[in-house]
């Protein structure tokens, strides 16, 4: 069902819009001024907004340049008065969809609405065909463990269970979450990747949930957190072993309430939001050093997937090189080159750390400097070590 936001302030044109338009079907809300309607646009998705344009607090033209620089998507008509076409006609330059006059005629309110929808659904289709273009790499490897780990995602991904991910840097824990929010039914939403190691202790409570204005030196705007932005998609804690204690208690809140709060803030945002975590670090040993908290463990692993790093599957080795080896030749433009099977043979050999980058950086090294095709001889001079 379309939801839609009437803002404005004359009680009377609120009351007979909302009558007309609950009746043809849609849901409504009301808001009196610029500035309720600006939380609620905030706080919950619309399809279409219809603002009148001089209200007290927030006036229309304030709250369509607010409301588009939040989410820019939502069509916005604007109501214009007799003395306020001019603005009207503004507004549709400044963004606005289209705008309709007082008193509303019945007919143009709806077809406008109807086509304000219509344009909406295609945004959303146009977002939704873009990401599935470009889509997630495939997950290469037929042995044992990643054939077990396809199964898991395939049986996990459709419910809501949260997951935690294991394994060293690199073996492809960030593919994994991939896969599971692309094979679920969030695939539509967002996937919002943080990395909680690569963000300063101090700030990674703003980076999650947000600010408000103020709430700290730095803080000059408000700000959306990552959980809000995952609203009704996967938001993917990456090397959450290196999350503060603090942070810790405020994932705990949002998971066990699905409520956050920004910082500096007192309000409570609800937050539809499925978390993947990942850690390359023994969780339980963080817990017995008390640097990460027992609960939260227990919260966020519901299922546990646990990549093996590339010297515990070297059976994948030979696809791996193969499409390395196909890859970086079509970047580079060239044809793909050929690799001798002593020269995978002794790869497969080679004492790999986990990271897979590890194994496409040693291919690349091979297509530049081996001759037409690379030979066992190529592998012994550019990639053991001497
Ligand atoms: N099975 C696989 N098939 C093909 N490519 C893979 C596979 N696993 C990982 N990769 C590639 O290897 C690289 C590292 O993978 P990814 O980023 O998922 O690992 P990670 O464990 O999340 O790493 P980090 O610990 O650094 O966050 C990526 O480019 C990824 O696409």
């Amino acid at each position: 069902m379309s939801r839609i936001l009437i803002v404005d302030d004359e009680k009377a044109i609120r009351k007979t819009l909302t009558e007309i338009l609950s009746f043809e079907g849609y849901t409504i809300e009301e808001a009196p001024d610029g500035e309720e309607a600006l939380k609620c646009f905030k706080e919950k998705t619309y399809d279409v907004v219809l603002c009148d344009i001089k209200m007290p607090k927030l006036d229309g033209l304030d709250f369509l340049q607010k409301a588009t620089e939040h989410n820019p998507d939502v069509p916005i008509i604007m109501i214009s008065g007799h003395g306020t076409i001019e603005t009207a006609v503004e507004a549709v330059k400044k963004g606005a969809y289209d705008f309709i006059q007082k008193p509303p005629d019945l007919n143009r309110l709806l077809i406008t609405i109807r086509n304000a929808k219509e344009r909406n659904n295609l945004v959303t289709e146009t977002k939704t065909l873009k990401r599935r273009v470009t889509k997630v790499q495939e997950m290469i490897g037929e042995s044992a463990p990643i054939h077990r780990i396809k199964e898991t995602i395939e049986k996990v991904a459709p419910t809501e269970a949260r997951i935690l991910i294991t394994g060293e840097n690199g073996v492809g824990k960030e593919l994994v979450a991939r896969w599971v929010h692309e094979k679920s039914s969030r695939a539509s939403g967002p996937l919002v990747e943080v990395n909680c190691a690569a963000i300063p202790s101090e700030l990674i409570e703003s980076e999650l949930f947000g600010h408000e204005k103020g709430s700290f030196t730095s803080a000059i705007k408000q700000r959306i957190g990552k959980f809000e932005q995952a609203n009704g998609g996967t938001l993917f804690l990456d090397e959450i072993g290196d999350m503060s204690l603090s942070a810790q208690a405020k994932v705990l809140r949002a998971l066990q309430e699905g409520k956050i709060t920004r910082v500096g803030g007192d309000k409570e945002i609800s937050v539809d939001v499925r978390v993947i975590a990942a850690t390359n670090k023994d969780l339980l040993k963080e817990v017995e050093a008390k640097n990460f908290r027992l609960d939260l463990y227990h919260r966020l692993g519901v299922i546990l997937i646990h990549v093996p790093s590339l010297n515990e599957r070297k059976d994948d080795i030979p696809l791996l090189v193969n499409r390395f080896l196909q890859d970086i030749c079509a970047d580079y433009g060239v044809a793909k080159k050929a690799i001798d099977p002593d020269a995978i043979k002794l790869l497969q050999e080679y004492n790999w750390t986990g990271n897979i980058r590890e194994l496409r950086n040693v291919v690349e090294r091979l297509v530049i400097l081996s001759g037409k095709s690379i030979t066992k001889d190529d592998v012994t001079s550019y990639v053991l070590p001497k």
